[in-house]
């Protein structure tokens, strides 16, 4: 089989505290996982269990305290200057919020072409990528002239996944990327990274803290805990079959749309709370 294209091992990131002789806060306690190259792997858990410090650790802004990341066959724990701005081009990141990750004051067209300047192409060059990629995402050709707030919150992430997808990258860390957006929005922006990927082969590490969007677009889930992963596997598998207690927890608690599976939720909830009070 294929070495994965991203290998996170026993990653333990650490934070100092501010005082004296205090111990750093230990927030990432070990994890191990990894993301095959084409491939969606969803990152689960409730706030605070370490998710977005995991996509900061990968994409070099969160430290590496113990253990390593490998992309590619490359060591990427501990780079810096030009050797991270070269992994940075095949590594992207997606933000939550549409409404503050693009620069209010430059347009669509110069916001998609300035990773592709910045990278050494030429100003013709990048402007002519500009028109393939608005398409890609589905937004009019004429929105290259515009403003970010001329945009909806779901045109305005289609620009961040394009800006991602400049470059060309073989992983983007999507964090939270529909989380601020109404239903119907985040539907269809999920379809579109589905569609992305076909077409690219692009693969995902996707950050939630909702367990149905994950399931939509993953191939595996990891859950976390407070900073250690409890499960991780097949996304159906762990979605219809978790092993762990806290991942069963944790599907009990987000919402499904299907009514008759809701109401068997409820009597399996019931069920446990009956146990446990005459345990
Ligand atoms: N720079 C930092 N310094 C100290 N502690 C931090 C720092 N960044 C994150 N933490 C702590 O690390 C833990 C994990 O945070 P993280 O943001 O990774 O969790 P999360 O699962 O993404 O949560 P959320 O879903 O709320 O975004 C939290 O307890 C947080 O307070």
């Amino acid at each position: 089989m294929s070495a994965p294209l991203l290998q996170v091992s026993n990653l333990v990131t650490e934070y100092p505290v501010k005082g004296w002789r205090k111990p750093p806060v230990r927030v990432l306690k070990g994890i191990n996982l990894d993301v095959k190259a084409g491939e969606t792997v969803g990152l689960v858990g409730e706030s605070g269990s370490g998710k977005t410090t995991i996509g900061r650790a990968v994409l070099g802004l969160a430290p590496v305290s113990e253990g390593s990341i490998t992309f590619n066959g490359q060591d990427i724990s501990h780079l810096s200057g030009a050797a991270r701005r070269q992994v940075s081009r095949d590594i992207q990141v997606v933000f939550q919020d549409p409404y503050t990750s693009l620069n209010p004051a430059m347009t669509i067209a110069d916001i998609l072409s300035e990773p592709l300047i910045v990278q050494g192409k030429g100003k013709a060059e990048a402007r002519a990528k500009v028109a393939g990629l608005l398409e890609r995402v589905h937004l009019p050709a004429d929105a290259g002239t515009r403003l970010p707030r001329e945009f909806s919150g779901g045109q305005r992430q289609r620009v961040a996944i394009a800006r991602a997808l400049a470059m060309e990258p073989k992983l983007i860390v999507c964090d939270e990327p529909v989380s601020a957006l109404d239903l119907s929005t985040q539907a269809r922006v999920l379809d579109l990274f589905l569609e992305i990927q076909e077409q690219t082969g692009v693969a995902y590490l996707f950050i939630s803290h909702d367990l149905a969007v994950v399931r939509h677009l993953s191939h595996r889930v990891c859950v976390l805990y407070r900073g250690e992963v409890m499960e991780m596997g097949d996304a159906a598998e762990v979605t219809e079959n978790p092993k762990n207690d806290y991942t069963r927890r944790l599907l009990m608690a987000s919402p499904i749309a299907d009514p008759v599976r809701q109401r068997q939720r409820r009597q399996e909830r019931l069920a446990m709370a009956a146990t446990a009070s005459t345990a």
